[in-house]
């Protein structure tokens, strides 16, 4: 996978050099490549922003930065054999970014990000590249931020660790809150580790007990009443039958 990002503050993205995502980099599974927007910009003060049409508060991203930061983007990637670019807009206004959504993007070849900064970027940017390419507006949560490198760190943490491979056991996915199947719209349940006791605190029988389809129950029940607390919203959409169907896995 590739990912470009197109940022003023390409520095906001340094935690993309370490761990999980510096690591599938370092072993070549990702490549990733951030951009300063102000590179395409030529005039004395580095221009990428201006009033909005129409009057309103805050400045809006200007067109032609954008539209020659992607270009270069977009033939830099195609030189070096990258293909099926897809844009990623960060916006609170957005579709919200879920697992389901994250498993997706973890299935494209390239991912290009446009994180904006004041009220946005101009709308003819997003018009012009969606010609080219399929757009994914997204938000990471129903409140806003200065910009959108924060939202870049998320989703790239999410998409990374599904890549294959990056995370060290295949298997980590299965039990994800969120992931496919059986633990589909469930939070995940509580986790525990060495010592056995802890300030007079005992690990939960069952989790000794060996007993592998009793341990999956005890998991499973534990993951709905947290969501049932947490997330009751999620709980209607739970399918009782992928239970059923585990149980008899077990
Ligand atoms: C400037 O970007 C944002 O404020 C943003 C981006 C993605 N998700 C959000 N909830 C906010």
């Amino acid at each position: 996978m590739r990912l470009d990002v197109v940022t003023i503050f390409p520095e906001y993205l340094d935690p993309l050099n370490v761990s999980l995502v510096g690591k599938a980099r370092a072993r070549g599974q990702l490549g990733v490549h951030v951009h300063d927007l102000r590179d395409w910009t030529y005039d004395r003060h580095n221009t990428v922003d201006d009033t909005p049409y129409g009057g309103g508060p805050g400045m809006v991203m200007k067109t032609e930065p954008w539209g020659d930061a992607l270009d270069s983007v977009l033939a830099d990637g195609y030189e070096h054999g990258s293909h099926e670019p897809a844009l990623i807009v960060p916006t609170p206004s957005g579709r919200p970014f879920t697992q389901e959504l994250a498993v997706h993007l973890s299935e494209r070849p390239w991912l290009i990000f446009t994180p904006a900064r004041y009220e946005g970027i101009d709308r003819r940017v997003v018009d012009e590249y969606a010609t080219r390419m399929p757009v994914y507006e997204v938000s990471i949560g129903d409140y806003v931020l200065a910009g959108g490198e924060a939202a870049v760190l998320v989703i790239t943490e999410a998409v990374a660790r599904l890549l294959p491979g990056v995370l060290g056991n295949a298997e980590s996915h299965r039990d994800d809150s969120f992931a496919p199947g059986a633990m589909a719209n469930l939070l995940e349940g509580p986790v525990h580790t060495k010592p056995p006791v802890w300030r007079g605190r005992e690990i939960p029988e069952v989790l000794l007990s060996g007993h592998h389809g009793k341990i999956a129950r005890w998991r499973r029940d534990e993951a709905l009443r947290r969501t049932t607390t947490n997330r009751p919203d999620l709980i209607e959409r739970c399918d009782p039958k992928a239970f059923d169907k585990k149980d008899r896995e077990m």
